[in-house]
């Protein structure tokens, strides 16, 4: 899998190939819906799957206060996508002189001289080009005039749901705290990134270490004790997460502090992901010390189970 962040240095292996433009914030099982689609098309012209996208959002550039804070940074976003058989994306920065290209002058800059593209692979509401002036119209007739092959993907709907699955709606039940469900939607359990920091000093004591995590990047779930996991390298632990105050010993700062289970040594310094799996309950005021520690054993254990549980769904889907 290829990250291009510009399209000068683009290999002539990426030309030719089969190409979908979006976001892909959080990718999702609407994306992976998207993903097939031009991975069989791609195999079709025999060239690559391709993944454009904007880095930044556009949005964050043209009304920075309506900008919702992200679901991927872009890295995790290349991993996910390439495991959804896409060989390459490209991360294009968005400059002010890119977002005043017209839909025509874009799709032949970009799409015919850059990319070559063969077929490209869209949802029906599309907009592409200068005040999003391009919609799924103006591309069929472009494609139609160009001899590109155009798919459009319709959303995806869970069985029994009327509404799609979309970024928004995952980003909406994240900051709920209803990560279960987001889970159900997303193509992997929704993951943060930070950087381990020191704390109040007091966790190792406890019996309980916690790194706390700081310079997340993305959405930050609702307050609230989860179950996950964390990834360190190529480590992975069952995870108990705490985000919120610490009330026990007073103190009122929002902390992202994570427990690996069954790890000892330092983090501090390091970069660490974590990802959520389930919501076991709300941060609380315990009367002392010791009931904290019990709820902690409680917490622990039911982590491990939900970890469990994950690991043999997810290896009885893959086998
Ligand atoms: C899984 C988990 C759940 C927690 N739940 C609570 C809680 O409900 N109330 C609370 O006051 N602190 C809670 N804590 C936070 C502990 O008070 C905290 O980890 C401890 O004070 C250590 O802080 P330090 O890392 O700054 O030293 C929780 C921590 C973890 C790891
Ligand atoms: N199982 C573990 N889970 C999380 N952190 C651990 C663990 N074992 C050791 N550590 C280390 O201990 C630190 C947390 O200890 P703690 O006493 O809670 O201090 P702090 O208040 O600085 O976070 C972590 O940042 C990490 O470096």
């Amino acid at each position: 899998m290829q990250l291009y962040r510009d399209l000068d240095s683009l290999s002539t292996e990426i030309r030719s190939g089969a190409l979908t433009i979006g976001n892909f914030d959080g990718v999702h099982l609407g994306h992976a819906k998207i993903a097939q689609q031009v991975r069989k098309r791609a195999d079709e012209v025999g060239g690559p799957a391709v993944v454009f996208t904007f880095d930044p959002h556009p949005v964050r550039l043209l009304r920075p206060e309506l900008a919702p804070p992200p679901l991927t940074w872009t890295r995790r976003k290349v991993e996910l996508l390439g495991q959804l058989g896409i060989d390459a994306v490209i991360a294009y920065p968005t400059t002010p002189e890119l977002l005043q290209l017209t839909p025509d002058e874009f799709f032949q800059q970009i799409i015919v001289q850059k990319m070559a593209a063969k077929a490209m692979v869209e949802g029906p509401n599309f907009n592409f080009g200068k005040d999003r002036a391009g919609d799924v119209q103006t591309l069929a007739a472009l494609c139609q005039k160009n001899g590109i092959v155009l798919d459009i993907v319709e959303p995806l709907t869970r069985p029994g749901e009327t509404e799609y699955v979309s970024s928004s709606r995952i980003r909406k039940l994240i900051a709920q705290g209803d990560v279960e469900l987001a889970c159900e939607m997303l193509t992997q359990p929704y993951r943060i990134r930070g950087m381990v920091t020191h704390g109040a000093g007091r966790g190792a004591h406890l019996g309980f270490a916690t790194a706390n995590l700081e310079a997340v990047d993305t959405l930050v779930p609702e307050m609230g004790v989860y179950a996950g996991m964390s990834y360190r390298g190529d480590e992975i632990y069952a995870a108990a997460i705490n985000i919120g105050p610490n009330p026990t010993f007073g103190e009122k700062a929002r902390k992202i502090e994570v427990h690996l289970i069954d790890f000892q040594g330092s983090l501090y310094g390091e970069p660490l992901e974590v990802s959520f799996l389930s919501r076991l309950r709300e941060v609380t005021t315990f009367p002392d010390v010791e009931a904290l520690k019990n709820q902690l054993d409680k917490d622990i254990q039911t982590t491990i189970q939900t970890f469990q549980n994950y690991q043999s769904k997810s290896s009885r889907s893959t086998a």
